[in-house]
């Protein structure tokens, strides 16, 4: 297949690099000059992917009608805050070319800011359907750096469409990356976006010193936040048992790889959002992931306490401390039962 992939950040070069391996012909578009050079004459992208070498076959350009030029998908890596103006820049070209009908695909974690949409329904709200034949998202615990090395890993791809999620399946399967189907769009982006929440608490707990214990209980009582949100907005609550919900919660919550935990870290010491930005140099979805998902679940009237202690911290500076403390004083609660995200004819079908 010719592929282009949108985004020369960690994700966008790593993706680029297994579509290259798997033999598809691959078109990388960046923004950034130095990154698009670099790629082109010594096969590197040293900000993002240090040493890793990418495939010699990899074509990199700042020009996005070049990139799209005759492609069979389109594939969107960008953080959350440009998916919109990508989507309207790819509007304009597949409007001008309209009978060539690519699948869109995006592997982008996060929801946008006042509007609280989620990367696929910006992506739709700026590019007709007519104009595209399916829209795919992948996402799971997959961190660039161990793709980028051939480590082992399994992601979801999720649409609407099974001939297309299948299409992207069969894209990206090698012997180290491993993909599997999923129709909940809605499930898939909600655990992807709302991981890195918990993840940068788990940063500030690992740096206050509170070990497994606590790391542990944030996984959980933080699957079960992400579930009744993810319930409330017409999610499959099976999907957080799957990768994109517990599976990149969990590798979120525990691997040094995340920005999210890194940030969490650095919050901790004492640094601002924008030092913590400043010092990660990568994208830390989960600082306006935290106050989109904050509006949400008051909008939803759905519980979010890990989400809103952030959200204290963040917007309005909350003392660190106080607010772990806050999570522990909060009155004693019975753990969640399937009835309580589903209602008890639901749960029963579920359950037998
Ligand atoms: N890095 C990883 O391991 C993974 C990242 N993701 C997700 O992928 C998305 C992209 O993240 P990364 O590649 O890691 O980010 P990154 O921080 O490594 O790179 C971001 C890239 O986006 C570009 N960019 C930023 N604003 C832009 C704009 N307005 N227009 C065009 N390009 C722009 C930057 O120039 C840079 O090339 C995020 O939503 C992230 O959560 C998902 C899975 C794994
Ligand atoms: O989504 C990821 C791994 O699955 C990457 O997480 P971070 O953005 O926290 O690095």
């Amino acid at each position: 297949m010719k592929i282009a992939v949108l985004g020369t950040g960690s994700w966008g070069s790593a993706l680029a690099k297994v579509l290259a391996e798997n033999a598809h012909t691959v078109q990388l578009w960046g923004r950034n000059t130095e990154v698009v050079a670099s790629i082109n004459q010594h096969h590197k992208n040293e900000q993002y992917l240090g040493d890793t070498i990418l495939p010699h076959s990899i074509k990199a350009t700042t020009n996005l009608e070049h990139a799209l030029e005759g492609v069979d998908l389109i594939l969107i890596v960008v953080p959350t805050i440009a998916i919109r103006s990508i989507s309207q820049a790819v509007a304009v070209y597949l409007k001008k070319n309209p009978d060539h009908q690519p699948i869109l695909v995006h592997a982008t974690k996060g929801l946008e800011l006042d509007t609280h949409l989620r990367v696929s329904e910006i992506i739709e709200s700026e590019i007709s359907s007519e104009l595209y034949q399916s829209l795919v998202v992948l996402s799971g615990p997959s961190h660039a750096e161990e793709v980028a090395r051939r480590d082992i890993t399994t992601i979801t791809a999720a649409s609407h469409d099974l001939e297309a999620s299948g299409i992207v399946q069969k894209a990206f399967m090698n012997d180290y990356f491993r993909v599997y189907t999923n129709e909940d769009v809605i499930g898939v982006e909600l655990g992807a976006a709302l991981k890195n929440i918990i993840a940068i608490v788990a940063g500030i707990s690992a740096e206050l010193g509170y070990g497994d214990n606590a790391k542990a209980g944030l996984i959980t009582r933080g699957l079960a936040e992400i579930t009744r949100l993810g319930v409330a907005l017409g999610a499959d609550p099976l999907t957080f048992s799957g990768l994109s919900g517990v599976g990149d919660l969990i590798v979120t919550c525990t691997s040094p790889h995340s920005r999210n935990w890194q940030a969490g870290k650095l919050l901790a010491q004492g640094y601002s959002m924008d030092e913590v930005n400043e010092k990660i140099k990568m994208v830390v979805e989960g600082f306006t992931t935290t106050k989109a998902a904050y509006e949400l679940a008051q909008k939803q009237g759905v519980e979010m306490p890990i989400t809103e202690a952030l959200y204290r911290l963040l917007y309005e500076e909350s003392d660190i401390r106080s607010g772990l403390s806050g999570l522990m004083s909060r009155v004693g609660k019975q753990e969640a039962s399937l009835e309580q995200h589903l209602g008890s004819q639901e749960a029963h079908e579920i359950s037998h």
